[in-house]
């Protein structure tokens, strides 16, 4: 797997470590690194044997590269996610948020279809989505909801002094209002029930540390209940460490010939 990353943050350094440094991907290297900044994604690019591209688009369309990973943000994907299926390359995205505009879903499916592409969205910082599969699979899952509680540093215009509810609404509106916190509430809508369905309490906690997600959802199936407490990443207290391990998870389960879950 020749793989090419978009965004050399908090994600896209924990994959070029893990991959190019520490060899946990067998088959795979990171061939090819764009992030916004160059003077950082140069020092990357030597550090971790890559090569810097000083573009996207001939990143995107290198020979040398057969899977894109994004790992930068909702905008990148709506930009690019288009011209990197159509050439026939598969993608892995980490801003899922992209894909809670129904009709740039369906136009990114029709494209995999004709080009024989594929998308992949991990489960990022959170869990529980083969149960609202399982349980959507016979059209009787009920009601999904989240409920996210994040230090204020996390949070836009969060009081740093008290608990404070940011949001309270649908996932189709928080995504919007929280493009770097609310990730989770897309892939969640789209296992369940749909962005407009969705629950989305977001609320910022000065007496925490870590990033919790409380999961909650019922229907023909029983009930369930998760609830994920997540370290964050070292350098980035909006991101939960789990987000960057599934995005690993993924391309490590790609093309394995007994799928789990
Ligand atoms: N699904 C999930 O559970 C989660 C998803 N995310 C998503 O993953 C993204 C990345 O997360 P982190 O690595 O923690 O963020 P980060 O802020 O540490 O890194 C983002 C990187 O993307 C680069 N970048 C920004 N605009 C770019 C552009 N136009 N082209 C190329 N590179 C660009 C930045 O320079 C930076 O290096 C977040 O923005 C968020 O959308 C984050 C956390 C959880
Ligand atoms: O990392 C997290 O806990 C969640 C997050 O930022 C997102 O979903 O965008």
């Amino acid at each position: 797997m020749r793989i090419g990353l978009i965004g050399g943050g908090n994600i896209g350094k924990f994959l070029l470590q893990s991959i190019n440094m520490n060899g946990l991907l067998p088959d795979g290297k990171i061939v090819g690194l764009y992030s916004r900044n160059q003077q950082s994604a140069e020092q990357l690019a030597r550090e971790f044997d890559t090569e810097n591209y000083l573009d996207i688009q001939s990143l995107i369309e290198s020979a040398a590269i057969d899977l894109v990973i994004e790992a930068a943000n909702i905008q990148v994907v709506k930009d690019y996610a288009a011209t990197i299926l159509k050439s026939g390359k598969d993608l892995v995205v980490s801003s899922v948020g992209a894909l809670a505009d129904g009709d740039f879903y369906q136009q990114l499916e029709k494209i995999c279809q004709e080009a024989r592409s594929k998308i992949y969205l991990p489960a990022g910082a959170i869990g529980g989505l083969d149960i609202l599969k399982a349980a959507k699979s016979i059209g009787e899952l009920e009601s999904v909801s989240i409920i996210t509680r994040k230090p204020p540093q996390a949070l836009p215009g969060a009081p740093v002094d008290r608990e404070q509810v940011m949001f309270e609404g649908t996932a189709k509106e928080a995504i919007e209002l929280f493009p770097k916190n609310i990730n989770v509430s897309i892939i969640l809508s789209l296992a369940g029930l749909g962005p407009y369905k969705t629950g989305v309490k977001i609320i910022s906690d000065p007496a925490v540390r870590k990033n919790s997600h409380l999961i909650e959802a019922a229907g023909s199936f029983g009930a369930l209940s998760l609830q994920v407490e997540n370290d964050p990443m070292p350098n980035n207290p909006k991101t939960s460490y789990l987000a960057a391990l599934s995005v690993l998870s993924v391309l490590k389960n790609k093309d394995a010939v007994v799928k789990v879950g």
